[in-house]
């Protein structure tokens, strides 16, 4: 099955200019072609989408992005209610910045080296190239002094890009990935451009506080630049009017501010909530677990198909407690959803070969006619059924070797309106960092998953309840609503002096957390 998108048309508005504008290497809707060759818009994959979709809809902004696929030029448009300004790709350059730097070089380093990183350097040039093509996209449609939050690790030199053509814009950057420590990320041949280029930023968003801290970290290391906390104090090149000057940490030359500190993200709760009360839904959700021929416990990954994500680990530990009789093939079911991403990508090939041969192995040795231990789904859901899956699942498994959030997490529990059902979480997701009462798991230790998996299996309702009812206060306080009013507020405050202030619409309150502890700077080895 295929998520589809709403309403796309291609052609709209055109020549606007807007206050408010989100730039990111994916759009909302993916432009595709079907079998009898006709375009059709689908619902892009992963949590970016999912997380800036609700923002955009309560701002009168436009989304700067790819639409993914090459060698197609489209006039802006309109998509769901949603001001799209599509910029195009060649196929060398989805080939090289997107599958190439973005994802076989920066992808993998940041996420713990996992899969060994390519270092090419045709690879940055179409990186360079193509983050200006964004950069320029954005100044296009730019109101004086705008504000421009970028997103995510494909395009940390658009910010310095932009600044340097339009010195009147506030500048946000959020990395929805980790970051890694600066004894991995100092391997980059082009770790100083990449930092000057985030420097561009008035405000530099983390998932986690140790994220935060490794940027911070790398910027001493490779530009000597005096942090404290979450402060930068970065050289003012040029004295455009209207840039914030600052008294510097350390006293000298007058600098910037840039602010670097965490912001976790979060998911529109209420929504996955209100779906989860649908009638349909519920419906769906019960035939699923008939369709499975009602086991006894139902536990559930989903994911997009990446190394990172630890699903090699999950189908071990899973076919490990059916080889020992601790679990039987008729009383649990694991159903597996592994979203196709990043296809041609070699990592990403091997991958699938690894997991599909584990799910045939396991399913062979243990399958009988009546029950199949592993309902393996290659597919992308819409979030109907996303919703549904959840319901249905008494145990969610998140195994993640490194993860700069993991929204899955924080869906399932927001959907859970009978306070019932257990979350397995890595600790190496960023989601750990806020629910402490799911049975938090290192997914390298094989024998500790099993147990954990167990534990989840057999825990009694009165312990599923508490812990649900306080992964959900969390899921429900800290909203995707909330993670953006606080990026902006900070982002507001830290900004240029003439950039307007504008509505966050009907995004909360918004509250700034404070700075990272002092001790953040520590001392560099
Ligand atoms: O655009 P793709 O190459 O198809 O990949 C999909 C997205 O994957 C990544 O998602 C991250 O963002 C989530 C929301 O902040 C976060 O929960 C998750 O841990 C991250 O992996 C990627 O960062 C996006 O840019 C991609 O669009
Ligand atoms: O078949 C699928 C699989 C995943 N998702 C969504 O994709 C996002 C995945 O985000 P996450 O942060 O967990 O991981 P990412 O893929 O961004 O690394 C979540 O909103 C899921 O609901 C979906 O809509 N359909």
């Amino acid at each position: 099955m295929t998520a589809s998108a709403g309403k796309a048309s291609e052609s709209g508005p055109q020549g606007d200019r807007h206050s408010f504008i989100v730039v990111s290497n994916r759009l909302p809707v993916d432009r595709t072609i079907d079998d009898a060759g006709e375009v059709v818009w689908r619902h892009s994959p992963g949590g970016l989408v999912t997380a800036l979709e609700p923002v955009m809809r309560s701002n009168d902004g436009a989304w700067v992005g790819w639409v993914g696929q090459p060698d197609v030029d489209i006039e802006r448009f309109e998509s769901d209610g949603i001001r799209i300004v599509p910029v195009p790709l060649s196929t060398e350059e989805v080939a090289r910045y997107y599958e190439g730097f973005s994802n076989d070089t920066l992808w993998p380093l940041y996420h713990d080296v996992i899969a060994p990183p390519g270092y090419h350097r045709e690879w940055w040039e179409a990186y360079v190239r193509v983050n200006r093509r964004f950069a320029d996209a954005a100044a296009a449609v730019a109101d004086d002094g705008a504000v421009v939050w970028v997103q995510d690790y494909q395009l940390q030199l658009v910010p310095k890009l932009l600044r340097e053509q339009r010195p009147d814009l506030t500048i946000g950057f959020f990395n929805h990935i980790p970051f890694p420590p600066y004894g991995i990320y100092s391997q980059l041949p082009w770790r100083t451009p990449i930092i000057e280029g985030l420097l561009g930023a008035d405000v530099i968003g983390f998932q986690r506080l140790a994220d935060a801290n490794n940027f911070s970290r790398a910027v001493r290391r490779l530009k000597g630049f005096t942090t404290r906390g979450s402060s930068i104090d970065v050289p003012l090149v040029d004295e455009s009017p209207g840039v914030r000057v600052h008294a510097p940490i350390a006293g000298g030359k007058p600098t910037r501010r840039v602010i670097a500190r965490h912001f976790p993200i979060s998911i529109d709760s209420r929504g996955f909530e209100e779906m989860a009360k649908r009638a349909d839904v519920q419906a769906r959700a019960k035939q699923i677990r008939e369709d499975l021929g009602n086991p006894g416990t139902i536990i559930l990954g989903v994911d997009r198909l990446d190394y990172t994500k630890g699903i090699a680990h999950r189908l071990k530990a899973f076919g490990e407690l059916l080889r020992d009789g601790t679990v039987s093939v008729e009383d649990v079911t694991l159903v597996q959803v592994a979203s196709p991403s990043r296809e041609r990508v070699d990592a990403y090939m091997q991958l699938r070969d690894e997991v599909e041969l584990m799910v045939g192995r396991i399913n062979g040795d243990y399958g009988t006619i009546r029950h199949t231990p592993i309902n393996y789904h290659h597919a992308s859901y819409p979030r109907e059924e996303m919703v549904a899956l959840y319901l249905a699942a008494d145990v969610m498994l998140v195994t993640a070797l490194r993860d700069g959030m993991n929204l899955v997490a924080k869906e399932y529990v927001a959907t859970r309106t009978d306070n019932d059902g257990v979350l397995i979480l890595s600790e190496f997701a960023g989601a750990s960092d806020e629910m402490k009462k799911a049975l938090l798991v290192n997914p390298h230790d094989i024998d500790g998953l099993k147990a954990t998996i167990v534990r989840a299996v057999s825990m009694p309702k009165s312990e599923r309840m508490s812990r649900m009812r306080s992964l959900r206060k969390r899921v429900f306080e800290h909203d995707v609503a909330r993670w953006s009013s606080e990026f902006i507020d900070v982002l507001l405050k830290n900004g240029h002096s003439k950039t307007k202030q504008f509505e966050t619409a009907d995004v909360g309150a918004a509250q700034d957390e404070g700075v990272q502890p002092e001790g953040s700077a520590a001392a560099d080895g």
